[in-house]
């Protein structure tokens, strides 16, 4: 009998242990048992973790996608509300009585695991079977869907086999599990033969199954490198995370065999985890978020490295957990810098603020970070070049069997660039970082076939892209007077995040520009990942640009800086061209928002003007480097 839906009990997911009891409980498959903390469950195996606030309360329980499953009492009895009706193999899940009504006079098998050559020869005398694919959360060796596919396909080998799929989970007791599953397989025979297979001396190889069978293994348990993964980044603020992480995912795509997903804990607070605090709570939550997001990734074969501080060891624990059950492998770097050098660096003036008691729970301050017992590879980088930071994380990858990245024969590789000048803060890398006597190499550079507006590259010629809102303001009356300060040294473009086809400059600041530049003819353009990839740099107008296009391009995010940040960052520097760009790309100054050049369109001539003096001081500091050799 199903009860109505009742409106107003409280809601509650149970865990996807705790759902495929459920199903058996109703099926009527864990007989003698109907409720879950049944008296008569000698184990008290099947169980039911109620948050707090619920105990005692009659509550609603919720499918993952809020669909009512059933009802729970206080007493714990069940009413069932609806039948799960999706799901993989859904047509499969019958319960006892459909089971018996449909198949009366079979032999019973149950299985947990692919069927071999050897076990479907022995089946084959056994006449009409039914395969009892038991597929519940942590027994099948393969994941449940699976298990039931490799299943099917082993039936087809025998004469007469039908398959039923039964959700048996387990409950981390073994001796109590084995006799739970003796239980609901007599339940399913209800009298007629029950035939378990014999234990395997020896675990079965790819050549033990039939070909059918064996191609389901293949594709469920898939080799190391071809796995999803996900590789997490953890430590204090300013320990390297990003830097390392960022590093890594070049590797990764110089390589061009896999797509890298970055979450990196910056980035996910501005969009994924927007508004949540530093509290314990809202870190717990952000670090679910990315390891949600990541898990999903992974369930793809998919490749996501995550950078967030992520201090809790049991939040990362769940991460882990979350990403395996999703059949991806997951690799822990523990930056272990410590705060002392985090603090000395102080990328961001944060852990001065935190000292000053301006921020609040500052990790390593005044908020605990609990270092992980369950690395990976473990890497501080204090008084290292990131390169060789690298080095440790790469190499413990390649030694899992995860991921190759190393690159001692890929020639384009860029071994570390001179460091003579670094950036003006006092946490400069030049101070932690041994000082490349060799002089840089050179970029190794992809051929493009397509350039910008159709301007041909010039031998050698750099590609500047400048970037604003809409092509129309800021960005043209960068590239107009960075053409009349270095003429045909450098080749520019520009483009906007939001521009439309075709529209012409705002004639206000166009009032502004040099006058060799004056009356050229303009039309905007919309920003296309072509135009980002023929760029060697990008310069945009406000910190939103470079994060908008870092985001969506990932793998150009070592050339794409604000114009400020930019000119900051190669003040003193004495390198060239594209060395230069190779190497703020690794050290530039942290972008703030004093960098950011703020919309002067339609805000009248004063501002405009303003917004163009800013822009032609900022291209004469910044633009002049890049045409040195
Ligand atoms: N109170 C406090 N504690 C720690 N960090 C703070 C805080 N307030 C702001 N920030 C800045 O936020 C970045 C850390 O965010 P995360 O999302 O990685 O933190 S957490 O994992 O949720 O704990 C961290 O960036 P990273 O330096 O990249 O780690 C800081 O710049
Ligand atoms: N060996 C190294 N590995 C990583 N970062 C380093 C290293 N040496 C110096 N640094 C510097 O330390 C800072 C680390 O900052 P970041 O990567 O943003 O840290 P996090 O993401 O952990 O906050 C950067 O300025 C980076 O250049």
């Amino acid at each position: 009998m199903m009860a109505p839906v009742s409106p107003t009990l409280p809601q509650h997911c149970p865990s996807p242990r705790e759902l495929d009891d459920l199903e058996l409980l109703l099926s009527g498959a864990l007989a003698p048992r109907t409720r879950f903390d049944d008296p008569r469950d000698p184990d008290a195996l099947v169980t039911l973790d109620l948050p707090e606030e619920l105990r005692g309360r009659a509550v609603e329980l919720v499918d993952p996608e809020g669909l009512p499953l059933a009802r729970v009492e206080a007493d714990g009895s069940l009413t069932s509300l609806s039948h799960a009706q999706y799901g993989p193999f859904r047509r499969l899940h019958l319960t006892p009585a459909q089971a018996r009504s449909s198949y009366p006079g079979r032999s019973w098998i149950p299985v947990d695991d692919a069927l071999t050559t050897d076990e479907l020869n022995r089946l084959r005398h056994r006449g009409a079977v039914v395969l009892l694919a038991l597929t519940g959360v942590g027994t099948p060796r393969l994941s449940p869907v699976a298990l039931v596919r490799a299943t099917v396909a082993a039936a087809k080998v025998l004469p007469d086999a039908v398959v039923v799929a039964v959700p048996l989970a387990a409950h981390g007791d073994a001796a109590a599990d084995a006799r739970l599953r003796e239980r609901v397989v007599t339940t399913y025979a209800n009298g007629d033969p029950v035939w378990p297979l014999p234990p395997r001396a020896v675990e079965p190889t790819l050549t033990d199954f039939p070909a059918e069978v064996a191609e389901v293994v293949r594709q469920d348990r898939p080799a190391p490198a071809d796995q999803g993964l996900v590789l997490f980044f953890t430590g204090l603020s300013g320990s390297g995370k990003s830097t390392l992480a960022r590093a890594l995912m070049d590797r990764v795509l110089e390589q061009g065999r896999r797509t890298v997903t970055s979450l990196d804990g910056d980035v996910v607070r501005r969009n994924l985890s927007a508004g949540l605090t530093f509290s314990k709570a809202d870190r717990e939550t952000n670090i679910r978020r990315i390891g949600w997001v990541a898990a999903e990734i992974a369930r793809h074969g998919g490749l996501a490295v995550c950078s967030p501080i992520a201090p809790f060891a049991q939040t990362r624990a769940e991460v882990r957990e979350m990403v395996e059950s999703a059949g991806g492998a997951f690799f822990l770097v523990h930056v272990a810098t410590p705060v002392e050098e985090c603090e000395r660096r102080d990328r961001k003036g944060l852990y001065a603020k935190a000292r000053r008691g301006e921020i609040p729970e500052f990790t390593g301050i005044s908020s605990p970070y609990e270092a992980p017992t369950d690395a990976s590879v473990v890497v501080d980088t204090t008084g290292r070049s990131i390169e060789d930071a690298l080095d440790d994380v790469v190499q413990a990858l390649a030694e899992s069997g995860l991921l190759d990245v190393r690159t001692s024969d890929n020639p384009s590789r860029v071994e570390p660039v001179r460091m003579a000048a670094a950036p003006s803060t006092p946490a400069a890398p030049a101070a932690t970082a041994p000082v490349a006597t060799e002089a840089p190499s050179a970029l190794a550079r992809p051929q493009r076939a397509a350039s910008h507006r159709g301007g041909s590259r010039g031998a050698g010629r750099l590609t500047v892209l400048f970037v604003c809102t809409a092509n129309v303001c800021r960005s043209p009356f960068m590239e107009m007077t960075a053409q009349s300060i270095v003429g045909n040294a450098l080749e520019f473009a520009s483009t906007g995040t939001e521009a439309k086809q075709g529209r012409s400059m705002d004639p206000v600041i166009a009032e502004f520009l040099p006058e060799d530049v004056q009356n050229r003819r303009f039309a905007s353009h919309p920003v296309t990942a072509e135009v980002i990839e023929a760029a060697d740099l990008v310069l945009t107008a406000e910190t939103s640009h470079a994060d908008f296009l870092t985001e969506r391009h990932p793998q150009a995010f070592r050339k794409i800086f604000t114009l400020a940040q930019w000119t900051e960052t190669v003040q003193g520097s004495d390198l060239g061209g594209r060395h230069l760009i190779e190497w703020a790309g690794q050290y530039r100054v942290p972008s703030t928002p004093e960098h950011d050049i703020s919309d002067p369109y339609r805000r009248g001539r004063e501002r405009a003007q303003v917004a163009a003096a800013r822009i032609t001081t900022l291209l004469q500091a910044g633009l002049p480097p890049l045409t040195r050799d």
